[in-house]
């Protein structure tokens, strides 16, 4: 699924009414129904009590006169707030004068409405034309109602939330509980700093535009299943362990072993044919108990990585989980950057020793797959002065080292050379865990391994990865798992995303 900018969006708006015959009129009403087909489906007239409909000037504030009226005739029980302004979109209008007999009132600074705790509100003060910070009476609004413990719903995006532009500090956002948008979801719904204002975000269909979407250039792209159709072909009926390649990690250190193992058993699980690790000596154990499947190829030292295998056997080399930052393990490093010819993904320890010695940057074979949480990241990059300035520091680094990079987190998002972003869709706050990580970079490793592009690698990984962590929620719950779950999911996550058979 693509992400628009609130530019492209009004083309959208604009292609569909144009290829589709309709006014904008009829866009509003689909939009209206969509929106109340939504709530109408979670609260019944009886469990929602009065809805207050609180309406701004413009198309946000028609979308909720009209939905409004939709309520209205559902039986519900409505009051509409409107607020004032020198002008008013046309469909405003339109909408305002097809409300029926509900109570409606001016906002008033000086007489602001009591908005009941258990109220339930609809917020359609602004939506996606907004351009500039809310200030006066609208501001005013807005912190009313955040201040009240009522229920909102905001209609498209929380009001005072720029759709794709940093937030200006301190500037009024409406606090919703629930965000229900249209078609597809904004920008601003995948970053942290606004997870508080957007609560849930929910994507009702209004049929823009295939045509214009799919043309949309330099889009922002969701990762859900639809994109990942046809990219994990079945496996073939006369496969053997060779048809699937051959891994090789470098992980652990003493006292990390458990990473080493994790990122193992992840790559095990992930259709990888054969798997070598290079770990400490004093692993060795551990990791021949832990993981059995895979072959243990111990490092002459005791408790750290500090020799560089042969690389020809290997289709793919992963290196970082719990791999320890000593000087030794810099060198093997930096002799692994220089002589693989195989596709790399590098997490954790690795990033990190990249980020002390940046002269090896310059080193990283291109189509390099990294995967850094965001402080791994800002030690690469510098730091961020905000989230959307942390994806254009994604781009440049991307761009600039011909690389991959993951950054992780909730929606991890993966930039490509190309300067495309890619935000994952799968996942919830149990993986918030240690280990997790590790497992990435054991999918990821066998996924290169099995000569996918890094591109599908890294679009296949991140998703199967989040889909595990929900599949394993159901039965942990989030604060029950571990990451070690995950493992246990990542067959079934995969089974998800293969191809079926066509007859
Ligand atoms: N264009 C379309 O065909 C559709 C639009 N839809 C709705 O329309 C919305 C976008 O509508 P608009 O572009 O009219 O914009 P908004 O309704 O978001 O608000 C724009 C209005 O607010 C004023 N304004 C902007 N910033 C302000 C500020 N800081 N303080 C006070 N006033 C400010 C503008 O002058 C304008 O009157 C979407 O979010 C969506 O809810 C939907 O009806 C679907 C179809
Ligand atoms: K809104």
């Amino acid at each position: 699924m693509k992400l628009l900018t609130a530019a492209q969006t009004r083309q959208a708006d604009l292609a569909t009414m144009q290829e589709q015959g309709i006014a904008s009129e009829a866009l509003m009403e689909r939009a209206a129904r969509a929106f109340t087909a939504w709530l109408t489906a979670r609260q019944s007239p009886a469990e929602a009590g009065e809805i207050l409909v609180l309406c701004g000037p413009g198309n946000n504030g028609g979308d909720g006169l009209a939905i409004a009226r939709l309520l209205h005739q559902r039986d519900y029980a409505v009051r509409v707030y409107l607020l004032p302004a020198d002008h008013y979109a046309a469909d405003f209008t339109l909408n305002r004068q097809r409300l029926p007999a509900v109570p409606v009132a001016e906002l008033d600074a000086a007489a602001l409405p009591t908005i009941p705790a258990d109220a339930l509100v609809v917020d359609a003060l602004f939506g996606t034309g907004l351009s500039r910070p809310l200030t006066g009476l609208a501001a005013a609004v807005v912190a009313h109602l955040n201040q009240a413990a009522a229920r909102v719903v905001a209609v498209d995006i929380p009001s005072g939330l720029l759709a794709d532009a940093p937030q200006p500090a301190k500037s009024p956002v409406v606090q919703a509980r629930h965000t229900v948008s249209f078609e597809l979801p904004k920008l601003a719904f995948l970053l942290p700093r606004n997870a508080a204002c957007v609560g849930r975000w929910h994507v009702q269909p209004i049929e823009l535009s295939r045509s214009f979407l799919d043309q949309v250039p330099d889009a922002l792209h969701l990762i859900d299943a639809a994109l990942l159709a046809g990219r994990l072909p079945r496996r073939a009926t006369f496969a053997h362990k060779g048809t699937y390649g051959h891994a090789l990690l470098l992980a652990g250190s003493y006292g990390k072993m458990g990473a080493a193992v994790l990122a193992a058993n992840a790559c095990l699980r992930s259709g990888v044919g054969l798997l070598t690790v290079r770990g400490p000596a004093a692993g060795y154990d551990i990791l021949q108990t832990a993981a059995p499947e895979a072959m243990a190829l111990p490092d002459p030292a005791t408790d750290f990585v500090t020799e560089l295998p042969g690389l020809q056997p290997y289709s793919a080399v992963g290196i970082g989980p719990g791999l320890g930052r000593e000087e030794s393990t810099r060198q093997l490093l930096e002799k692994l950057l220089r002589q693989a010819q195989v596709p790399l993904v590098l997490d954790a320890d690795a990033l990190n020793l990249l980020s002390e010695s940046p002269d090896l940057l310059a080193l990283l074979p291109p189509d390099s797959l990294l995967t850094p949480h965001p402080k791994e990241f800002e030690r690469l990059t510098g730091p961020a002065r905000d989230d959307y300035h942390r994806l254009d520091l994604l781009r440049d680094f991307c761009r600039q080292h011909q690389c991959y990079t993951i950054l992780k987190g909730a929606y991890s998002c993966l930039g490509t050379p190309g300067g495309t972003l890619y935000f994952n869709s799968t996942g919830n706050p149990g993986m918030a865990t240690g280990g997790s990580g590790d497992v990435l970079t054991g999918v990821l490793t066998a996924l290169r391994a099995q000569h996918f592009s890094a591109l599908d690698a890294a679009l296949l990984g991140l998703y199967a990865h989040g889909r595990a962590g929900d599949l394993a929620a159901r039965q942990t719950g989030e604060a029950g798992l571990v990451a070690g779950d995950l493992i246990r999911f990542l067959g079934p996550a995969f089974q998800e995303l293969t191809t079926a058979d066509r007859f």
